[in-house]
């Protein structure tokens, strides 16, 4: 298949986003008019130039480095309104690309400059994504996210505000932040806290730190999956364990090239992984920052790794089976899923 026909074809497959930053997928032009709404300039006026504050280079040379982009858009995520705004519009994007199922997560903490309670922040999350729901007609949910930078306190009340919510299109807690300052290890208590109230775990492991972090989040922190898990590889007896357990993996391929936690797409371990019958799935991380979408990251797989349509689609419903959703909803979902592949007939 030429080029454009593949690119034709893997928008049109139904995927699902397991790994999306609401705080980098602020559109250029919604940043503009959040702006605009609070009397501050911008450096740039229009959303092109705006995309390079945003956005990181090429020559990014690690997650930290990665993580200072965020500094630019968090100012202007601090009210319901904006919040609430953009969630909806990650459902928009989502669906621009077929993509039927999304899993948002932001971190609670880093949205209360203005005075909004966590559990405030949580309720405009989830009150954009059913609105987006209803209008888009696909499925949202969100994760609450602990900062590794933030005190035992702030993530004790992520964890509360989180599993009051459960049920509600609250579907797990996570870890993100500077990995390589701050191990899993010290984040033993806030974890055991999700696992007293019933609330499940993803935790970004093995991205700016080595496989005994991916060790660490599955049999301490209970994580029941790993966010990017790239550095798994470094340990064969880890991986062994992972596969064992069925934990699947949230990789995000452009941002992981970019955070460095490999150094090229020529060691990027994803075939490996696949091959070897770990439960990988594709997802984006952070479109606006990685300059990336759902469609873009499958047309690389293809490209870089040669993975041919129905391993994609094998990758797609890998996501399908990770998603922390209810068995029914989880059924339902996979029949879609079904219908929409042999409508397009491609196997499965
Ligand atoms: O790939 C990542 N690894 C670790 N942390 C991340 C990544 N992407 C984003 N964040 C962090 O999560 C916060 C809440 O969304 C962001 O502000 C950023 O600091
Ligand atoms: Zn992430």
């Amino acid at each position: 298949m030429d080029k454009q026909g593949s690119y034709k074809l893997l928008h049109q497959l139904p995927k699902v986003d397991l790994h999306v930053h609401l705080d980098g997928s602020v559109k250029p032009e919604t940043l503009l008019e959040l702006a605009r709404e609070r009397g501050v300039r911008l450096p740039a006026a229009c959303k092109h130039t705006l995309i390079p504050f945003m956005q990181v280079e090429d020559s990014c040379a690690s997650l930290k480095e990665y993580l200072s982009k965020f500094d630019f858009v968090l100012p202007f995520l601090q009210t319901g309104e904006a919040i609430e705004r953009v969630a909806y519009e990650i459902a928009e994007q989502a669906a621009e690309h077929n993509c039927r199922y999304v899993e948002v997560r932001f971190a609670p903490q880093l949205h209360r400059s203005m005075g909004l309670s966590a559990e405030e922040t949580i309720r405009f999350v989830l009150d954009g994504l059913k609105r987006g729901e209803r209008d888009f007609g696909i499925k949202a949910r969100a994760i609450a996210i602990c900062m590794r930078h933030h005190g035992r306190e702030d993530n004790l009340a992520v964890v509360k505000a989180a599993a009051r919510y459960v049920g509600q299109g609250m579907a797990a807690v996570d870890l993100a932040g500077d990995e390589a300052s701050f191990p899993p290890e010290l984040f033993r208590e806030v974890f055991a806290l999700s696992r007293t109230l019933g609330i499940p775990v993803t935790i970004h492991a093995g991205e700016a730190g080595g496989a005994d972090n991916v060790y660490e989040a599955v049999t301490h922190l209970g994580a029941a999956r790993i966010g990017h898990g790239v550095r798994l590889k470094e340990n064969p007896s880890i991986l062994e364990m992972v596969l064992e357990r069925r934990v699947p993996l949230e990789m995000c391929p452009v941002s992981n090239i970019q955070t460095k936690a490999v150094t090229d797409w020529n060691v990027y371990p994803i075939r490996e992984y696949f091959d070897r019958g770990l439960l990988v799935t594709v997802n984006t991380d952070n479109p606006i920052v990685s300059g990336t979408n759902i469609t873009k990251e499958y047309e690389i797989l293809a490209e870089k790794f040669g993975f041919t349509v129905s391993e994609l689609v094998k990758l797609i419903m890998n996501g399908v089976e990770a998603a922390f959703l209810e068995d029914s909803e989880k059924q339902s979902l996979k029949l879609d899923f079904e219908q929409q592949l042999q409508a397009l007939g491609v196997a499965y």
